[in-house]
């Protein structure tokens, strides 16, 4: 066995193959996805890469120990589309103090929607304009990793931009397997006129005297060059998970649509400044979740914030809780598409009901959960996981004590036990005097009658149970496409 591999597998999008997770140092696991831009409230979509990193953050806590991983993901609090922002919400305020206000208020809704989703807070959440110019503490900035571009002679400056110089790499286009030739033959790109390529890229742009800007200083053939301006989209993360995981780490993350062109250049910018030749081993990215098979983005118009669906009822006519979201996620690998619809966030719904009355008041812990981490480990198949906990649950049902610790212990390990104030609590509490055994027991009968199709004594179950003020709710179990019946007591 090779050191540090604890059976975890995952699909590495640089080779485009399944490879044994290996880490550099089982002491200190080091991975880095890119977070949001902090303009406006997050999408569902959004919330894709949040959770999925975050199983993935589980299950190498889970292997490596709580204490040997370190997790890193950015905050954007510089863009362009952040200053429209502020300008638009807040035009008495002074530039600054108004892109603070926006960049302050996203960030902190941010934080509410993706703890209510059950993600763990990352290790370390650094803002990328504390990393604009050098730091007192030698923290790795992105002034001076353009300047070691520059050095090295990576970069160039041409109209008060300074630009990366693709042609200088001669591995450019790695990840996306893009060639440099293909990009110019295609010819689709207008090559603006001061690149050298029309792949190159901007490191750090001029800014007019209304536009937020550093005052930072270059030197470019022996010559000084002060440039006020801002960075450009991809420095960020080159500097931040410098910073924090180092020239080269282990696991670099993000959503499928960053392969192209975010990651490819900050493996350019931080291969090139630090003259290494990979900046991360294991590249790794979610698929798009969908509305009717369009990607669900701010610019299609289709999406949907994570708020409304946790507050409001704008999403199939109610609220739904994080838990339920977070299910509906994982139900589909995370590599493939999701079609976000009502129905499956009911076929969430109905199988967390499961588990939860499965699990029943929490009080058993200690279960063995290797069949759950096992399916984990296998390129985090959340789906295979989620079959496991299924048949546990049935387990549980019938009284296996065991099966019941298992299923708890595994619905931990995917971020999925209820928190204490969640919805199928409340309304357990407001139940508290009902015997759930009878109840069971009743829906059961009912159920059996339904097969038999003696419909008058299926109905007549239903009044009596009504008439102790228990609802019942019938659906198609998602798997077996039988018929299944949840019930809550009425509030
Ligand atoms: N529909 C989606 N499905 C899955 N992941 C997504 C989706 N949309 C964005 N992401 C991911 O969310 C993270 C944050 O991205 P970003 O802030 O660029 O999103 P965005 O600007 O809202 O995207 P868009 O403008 O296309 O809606 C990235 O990792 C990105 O890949
Ligand atoms: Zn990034």
């Amino acid at each position: 066995m090779t050191d540090g591999f604890k059976g975890l597998r995952v699909y590495n999008t640089l080779t485009r193959a399944r490879e044994d997770f290996v880490p550099f140092d089982a002491d200190n696991v080091r991975m880095y996805v890119c977070g949001p831009t902090v303009y406006d409230y997050a999408h569902i979509g959004n919330a894709r890469p949040a959770i999925v990193f975050d199983v993935l953050f589980r299950l190498l806590r889970h292997l490596y120990g709580a204490d040997h991983v370190t997790y890193v993901r950015n905050i954007t609090d510089v863009d362009d589309k952040i200053n429209a922002r502020a300008r638009r919400d807040y035009p008495a305020l002074p530039l600054n103090e108004a892109i603070r206000a926006v960049t302050e208020k996203t960030a902190d809704q941010y934080h509410a929607d993706v703890a209510a989703l059950g993600c763990l807070t990352p290790t370390i959440e650094p803002r990328a304009t504390e990393f604009v110019l050098p730091r007192t503490d030698g923290l790795t900035d992105m002034a001076s990793l353009i300047q070691s571009l520059i050095d090295r002679g990576h970069a160039y400056e041409a109209k008060g931009e300074i630009l990366f110089d693709t042609e200088s790499m001669p591995t450019y286009g790695g990840l996306s397997r893009r060639k440099l030739e293909d990009q110019q033959a295609g010819a689709r790109v207008a090559v603006e006129a001061h690149k050298k390529n029309p792949a190159d890229f901007v490191l750090w742009k001029a800014s007019s005297p209304e536009e937020p800007g550093w005052d930072a200083q270059f030197t470019i053939a022996g010559a000084p060059l002060a440039i006020r301006g801002r960075p450009g989209w991809h420095i960020e993360c080159s500097a931040m998970s410098a910073a924090y995981l180092g020239e080269v780490f282990d696991i670099h993350g993000g959503g499928l649509d960053l392969i192209f062109p975010h990651h490819e250049n900050e493996i350019a910018q931080s291969c090139c400044a630090h003259g290494t030749d990979r900046m991360a081993r294991y590249w790794m990215h979610n698929g798009f979740l969908q509305v009717e098979g369009r990607k669900m983005s701010k610019s299609e118009g289709n999406f949907i914030t994570i708020h409304e669906l946790l507050a409001t009822e704008k999403f199939g006519g109610r609220s739904w809780s994080g838990e339920v979201l977070r299910l509906a996620m994982l139900m589909t690998h995370y590599r493939e598409p999701i079609d976000f619809s009502v129905r499956k966030l009911e076929e969430a719904e109905a199988v967390l009901d499961g588990w939860y009355r499965a699990v029943g008041d929490l009080a058993v812990d200690g279960g063995d959960c290797a069949t759950v981490l096992a399916a984990l480990c296998d390129d985090l198949g959340t789906t295979g996981a989620i079959a496991v906990l299924h048949e546990l649950r049935g387990e549980a049902a019938k009284g296996n004590e065991a099966a019941r610790a298992a299923l708890k212990a595994g619905a931990g390990l995917l971020g999925l036990l209820p928190s204490t104030e969640s919805d199928w609590f409340a309304a357990k509490a407001s139940g508290a005097d009902i015997d759930t055994g009878a109840v069971d027991a009743l829906v059961e009968e009912r159920l059996r009658h339904l097969r038999e199709k003696n419909f008058a004594e299926a109905d007549r179950l239903r009044d009596e149970l009504t008439a102790q003020n228990i609802q019942l709710m019938d659906y198609k179990d998602p798997e077996t496409g039988d018929r299944r019946t949840r019930w809550e007591v009425k509030r």
